[in-house]
């Protein structure tokens, strides 16, 4: 006798009062199917991507510019896609919580993207309440009352595109576990979503399951995100293909084979997004082991560093050769609500980055906030004004035929920076160490986005601050202060500033204070550089309420 799903997946935590609605019989039925086709490949890929990385780190793999294949001599195009995503000038993004599902549908976007990924702190109640909360909303009755806002929410009609941006490859949802191991979040993201809403959004809302893809390296991961869809849409008797997908490139390694990726997806690949941050953070990670990093801080980095513009030219450039959208990134302003002073200045930086999307030729962005959709969405109507896009539009003056266009910083011949007179301020030291101490604090306790200081923090903002500091802890780098002689920035140095702005840190949650600054201190000192914060910190999230 076949075993049940309930008999060969136990739950870390118990049954949560959502399991009968999110986790049915059936559901865990779809979700082995695909565990037992795809798990040991999965691990067997991110081996392989680990052993790449590291090599690509010596030195061992050389670098190129996306260029197209040979494969151009017979020029193809991606296929032509529903009608209903031609138009996808904003797109409101948000973690899939309750409250939060609610605005963004309501907030009139063409899309609405719930993010898995980055802006969810997964625990599991969070993980179950965002597949919950997507469940309800696409069938229109995601209703509550919020007694401290004294306000309905309620979503009663659905005019935006829904993505969800499932959990990336590698990360695991450690609440459940087959055969002892916990199983792959992207499955568990993939197998819950689609079970739940494709008929609802096929039949209901003329729609059809979209994902946005994060975090893919290698073309080998961009096959295997379609081996995966296949798979789905023939075990729901979905048309094939018609689970369509946005990537997000945000990664050194994906921009330079972003051609063969983008082939590689041509039957369902509806756009390319300039997934900003993480692409930052990839900058920082992968040129590590150059001398000292030259890349400036985080907050200090502006949109017009010419490696992001040879980005974007080249996401802009590849998407629209290939007949699909060039989605533009998240500027991290963002507003507040009831601070009329910061609203603005937020909203004029927002307008400022998005209206110079708009005229390099973008067909839309991202946007974090509700408050941001109706002046985004006029940046780019001035701009589009025939049609719902501008995918005939190329950027001739941004070829980038070397690397070096594309990462002017370094100098590949000498494999060295091109300078390195670089000393780093100790006021930056401080905010990188600040924001990823106060993330780690509201993170540990189920918040996976927040805005601090005007500027919204999700993982990918927060891990560009985690990389630099551990390169200028690690790489001694100089250290200046005021007028003050640079001084080597040495481990102790480093402990010494996380302790004083753990300290000005003002909660009763010491304990998860406590937990934080150790996080902080031990991403900082590792030997290696883990290439995700979640390395230390998704076991020790939750995980103590084990009750197997
Ligand atoms: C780089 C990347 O990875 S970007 C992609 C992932 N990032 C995200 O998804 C982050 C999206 N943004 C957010 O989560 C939020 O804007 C935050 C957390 C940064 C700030 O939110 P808040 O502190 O609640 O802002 P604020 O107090 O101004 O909110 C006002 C109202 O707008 C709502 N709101 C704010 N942002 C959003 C959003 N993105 N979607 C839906 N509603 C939102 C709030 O829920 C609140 O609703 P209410 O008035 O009914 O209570
Ligand atoms: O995921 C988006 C980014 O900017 O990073």
């Amino acid at each position: 006798m076949e075993e049940s799903p309930t008999q060969v997946i136990k739950f870390l935590q118990g049954k949560h009062f959502l399991h009968k609605t999110v986790l049915p019989d059936r559901c865990l039925d779809l979700f082995l199917t695909l565990h037992n086709r795809f798990h040991t490949q999965l691990l067997t890929l991110i081996q392989e991507k680990e052993v790449m990385l590291r090599q690509f780190d010596q030195g061992l793999i050389p670098l190129k510019p996306p260029s197209p294949s040979d494969k151009d001599a017979h020029p193809w195009q991606c296929e032509p896609y529903p009608i209903n995503l031609q138009r996808r000038q904003v797109e409101i993004t948000a973690p899939p919580l309750r409250k939060q599902v609610v605005n963004a549908l309501n907030a009139g976007a063409d899309v609405f993207m719930a993010d898995f990924d980055d802006a969810l702190s997964p625990t599991w109640p969070n993980v179950l309440g965002g597949h919950y909360n997507l469940i309800k909303a696409i069938r229109r009755n995601l209703r509550f009352y919020d007694t401290d806002k004294r306000k309905e929410y309620a979503v009663m009609e659905i005019n935006s595109q829904i993505f969800i941006q499932p959990r990336s490859l590698g990360r695991e949802e450690g609440h459940m576990l087959v055969e002892g191991l916990p199983v792959s979040a992207t499955l568990f993201d993939l197998a819950v979503y689609a079970f739940h809403n494709y008929v609802n959004l096929t039949e209901k809302l003329g729609q059809n399951c979209y994902f946005y893809i994060p975090k893919v390296d290698t073309l080998e991961e961009a096959n295997f995100w379609n081996e995966m869809l296949s798979f789905l849409e023939q075990q729901l008797k979905a048309p094939a293909n018609s689970f369509k997908i946005t990537f997000v490139v945000e990664s050194v390694l994906a921009l330079s084979q972003l051609e063969e990726i983008v082939f590689a997806l041509k039957e369902r690949l509806v756009g390319l997004n300039t997934g900003r941050w993480n692409y930052i953070g990839s900058v920082v990670k992968r040129f590590r082991n150059f001398p000292s990093s030259q890349i400036e801080a985080r907050h200090s980095l502006s949109n017009e560093a010419s490696f992001l513009q040879a980005f974007q030219s080249q996401i802009l450039n590849i998407a629209h050769k290939r007949g699909i959208h060039a989605i533009g990134g998240t500027s991290s302003f963002v507003p507040r609500e009831n601070q009329p002073k910061l609203t603005e200045y937020a909203i004029s930086q927002v307008i400022s980055e998005k209206t110079k999307e708009a005229e390099l030729g973008f067909d839309g962005a991202w946007v974090v906030h509700p408050l941001l959709v109706q002046p985004v969405a006029q940046c780019f109507a001035e701009i589009i004004t025939h049609g719902q896009h501008q995918k005939d539009r190329l950027l001739d003056e941004f070829e980038c035929d070397t690397v070096d266009q594309l990462f002017p910083f370094i100098n590949f011949r000498a494999g060295e920076l091109l300078t390195d007179d670089f000393i780093i301020d100790k006021e930056e030291v401080k905010n990188a160490a600040r924001v990823c101490l106060i993330y780690y604090f509201h993170w540990l306790k189920g918040t996976g986005a927040f805005s601090f200081d005007n500027l919204m923090e999700v993982a990918s903002t927060v891990e560009i601050c985690r990389a630099q500091l551990w390169i200028w802890g690690n790489q001694r780098q100089r250290m200046k202060e005021g007028e003050q002689p640079p001084v080597n920035l040495e481990q102790e140095v480093m402990n010494e500033i996380i302790g004083k702005e753990t300290g000005k840190i003002s909660t009763h949650d010491k304990l998860t204070l406590l937990q934080a600054k150790n996080l902080l201190k031990n991403l900082t000192r590792m030997k290696e550089l883990p290439e995700s914060f979640l390395e230390l910190a998704y076991p020790i999230l939750d995980k103590h309420q084990a009750k197997l």
